[in-house]
């Protein structure tokens, strides 16, 4: 399962950014989970949910967007941490890109977020195509173990991440996944 859907601009105001970017996350999980865990007779699998770089810093662009991406983390980060995981047979991990070259971006109204017309240049600057991100997904999903995972992607490449340890560039080492 897959939480993806998010948006940025804050249009019809900050409380959709988060019943988008944050409530519906916590509510997809939440009935993915129940279907899936194998200790109430599911088959098991993996909720794999999008973050953001804006997920791994702190930034005044879109304080709002950031605070759900941060928000997706530490709830991810707890279910991922949950003692009675292994036997739901679920794992969970996340996908972080910087700037995408999706319809998002292209779409940012910059009298909506906040800062947009100093920083675009070098958000574009930063950008990668969409299929950077898809590749990147392939990789996470053809790994034996990705609980606990982050998968930073920009325009330097892939870098594998435990979500405790986003900011030392730690890399990812399945034999420790929770
Ligand atoms: N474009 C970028 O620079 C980056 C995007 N991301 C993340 O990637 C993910 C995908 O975003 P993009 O493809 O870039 O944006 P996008 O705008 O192209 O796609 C977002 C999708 O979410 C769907 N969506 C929005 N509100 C919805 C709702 N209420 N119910 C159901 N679906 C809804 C839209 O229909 C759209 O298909 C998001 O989580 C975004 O935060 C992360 C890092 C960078
Ligand atoms: C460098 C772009 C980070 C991508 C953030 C994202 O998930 C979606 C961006 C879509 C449009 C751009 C709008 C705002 C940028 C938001 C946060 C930037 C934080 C990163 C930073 O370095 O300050």
């Amino acid at each position: 399962m897959v939480n993806n859907a998010a948006i940025v601009n804050e249009g019809s105001g900050w409380q959709r950014v988060i019943a988008i970017n944050l409530t519906a996350v916590i509510v997809g999980t939440k009935l993915a989970a129940a279907h899936m865990r194998k200790d109430k007779g599911g088959k098991g699998g993996r909720i794999v949910s999008t973050l953001s770089v804006a997920g791994l810093v702190q930034s005044h662009m879109t304080p709002v967007y950031c605070a759900t991406k941060h928000g997706v983390r530490a709830y991810i980060t707890g279910l991922c941490k949950d003692p009675t995981r292994p036997d739901q047979g679920i794992e969970y991990a996340m996908i972080a890109p910087d700037a995408v070259d999706t319809p998002m971006f292209q779409s940012v109204d910059s009298n909506r977020v906040l800062f947009w017309d100093e920083l675009k240049d070098e958000m574009k600057r930063r950008m990668m195509k969409p299929q950077a991100v898809g590749e990147a997904f392939l990789q996470l999903l053809r790994s034996d173990v990705i609980n606990g995972a982050i998968l930073q992607v920009d325009i330097q490449g892939k870098t594998f991440r435990h979500m405790e340890c986003v900011n030392d560039g730690v890399t990812f080492d399945p034999s420790k996944a929770f």
